[in-house]
């Protein structure tokens, strides 16, 4: 297992642009696959779970080449997908397996769906049980709370669903189901998760149409091949952006990054906090607003965490853990119970390794309590398997006081190829 040695930094400087976006990766090639004609897509974010994507659809007969620059797609239309001839891998990818699951649900196909033993201790039950009430029929392990998944793909039926978690997995993946489904399909969230699929389902031409709470999807529509340039992922800058924030004498531009509404929870957290953060140059691209992000060292300050920006901060938690370990005063975190059921524990793997370096963290059942210090201790911190842990904790080795080391960073790839020498390539020493 590899494992990476971080040193302290005088100051993180420079202009940098991050791979691109997670979530719009993943989608592109999906709806790009299931329309008709072709989609080009720039910008697709060459990462282990984006790829895990890829490849599935290859196994459903989609041609799919990639130059290093342009991932071109053949689209095959709505019903133009054919029988896997073995198990999809979907990695440590959750975002691949939900949204497969609710797509392949209403195949004239068999499929099944499996992924790595993170991936298969994920709970599955919040797509499989409502698109049991579509018609679609789904068997996994733990009566279907576990993967893999097997998936006789039926005749579906259009519901109205009141989704007890805000998650964009589960609906997207009642939304692609509706899709296939007879009728209209509504899906309500207590608050609004990430809109990504909402926006690029409609620019294919798909009947999607939004409304407070929620949004509703029409059945049979045929979605249309597009060209597509993805963003920066937010999620990769709030490592950046928390280590500018926290290295004294820092200043660092990050081109080009994502800032939907539904994703730019971690910018009102960190502003919150006192960081100084500057949206530059703002601009659209392929429906998604786009800015350049400059960040300043800043004296950070505690606050609570709660509510809807939860959702919208949602992969940013264990990067604000780190900025929350430096700052005066207590920040509670609440609502966050989803935090639990991610790669791994986030709450308790983030609380175990700020505690080694020196954080005083009370864990909460959905949140959590952090008391920042004036400085981290260089510790041994454990990522757990789970990229955004791994990463956190190497932005927190730059201000900690000696080395730190982070075990098992390969995992990194999932969703960041490339973080470890962009990092070090900014970190003054
Ligand atoms: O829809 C998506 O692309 C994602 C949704 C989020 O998951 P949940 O829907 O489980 O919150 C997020 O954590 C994940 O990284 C990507
Ligand atoms: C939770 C994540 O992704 P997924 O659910 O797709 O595995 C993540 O990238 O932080």
């Amino acid at each position: 297992m590899q494992s990476y040695t971080v040193q302290p930094a005088k100051s993180v400087r420079g202009e940098i642009s991050v791979p691109g976006d997670k979530s719009i990766s993943h989608r592109s090639i999906m709806f790009g696959s299931i329309a008709s004609g072709v989609t080009k897509v720039t910008g697709f974010l060459r990462g282990e779970d984006a790829l895990a994507t890829l490849e599935a659809f290859r196994a459903m007969g989609v041609q799919i080449d990639d130059d290093g620059e342009t991932v071109t797609i053949q689209g095959r239309g709505l019903h133009g997908l054919s029988e896997p001839t073995d198990v999809i891998d979907c990695g440590n990818s959750g975002t691949s397996m939900r949204l497969l699951t609710g797509l392949l649900a209403g195949q004239n196909f068999f499929s099944v769906l499996s992924g790595d033993k993170y991936l298969r201790a994920r709970p599955m039950k919040r797509v499989v049980g409502p698109l049991a009430q579509m018609g679609a029929r789904i068997s996994g392990r733990a009566g279907g709370e576990k993967a893999p998944l097997a998936i006789q793909g039926s005749k579906l039926k259009g519901i109205d669903y009141d989704s007890p978690v805000s998650s964009a997995q589960v609906k997207s993946a009642i939304m692609l189901a509706g899709l296939y489904a007879g009728g209209e399909t509504v899906v309500r969230e207590p608050h609004l998760s990430r809109d990504h699929s909402e926006r690029m389902l409609r620019a294919f031409g798909a009947h999607v149409e939004t409304f407070p709470g929620g949004v509703k999807v029409r059945g049979g529509a045929e979605l249309t091949g597009r060209d597509i340039v993805v963003p920066g992922d937010i999620s990769s800058a709030a490592f950046f952006m928390v280590a500018a924030l926290i290295v004294p004498g820092s200043d660092l531009l990050i081109r080009g990054v994502g800032i939907n509404p539904t994703r730019t929870g971690i910018i009102d957290v960190l502003k919150g906090m006192g960081g100084d953060l500057e949206l530059l140059n703002q601009r659209d691209e392929s429906g998604e607003p786009v800015a350049d992000i400059r960040v300043r060292y800043s004296k950070l300050i505690a606050m609570e965490i709660s509510g809807e920006v939860v959702p919208r901060a949602i992969d940013e938690f264990p990067a604000i853990c780190v900025a929350a370990s430096l700052a005066q005063g207590t920040t509670v975190v609440r609502d966050a119970s989803e935090l639990r059921v991610k790669e791994t524990d986030r709450i308790s793997a983030m609380a175990d390794n700020l505690r080694r370096a020196g954080v005083e963290i009370v864990e909460t059942p959905d949140g959590m309590k952090i008391t920042g210090v004036a400085a981290l201790k260089g510790c041994a911190a454990d990522s757990f398997g789970d990229h955004r842990i791994a990463m956190s904790m190497m932005v927190a080795g730059l201000v900690a006081q000696g080395e730190t080391s982070v075990s098992d960073t390969e995992c990194i790839a999932t969703s960041f190829p490339g973080f470890v020498s962009l990092l070090e390539g900014v970190a003054q020493r």
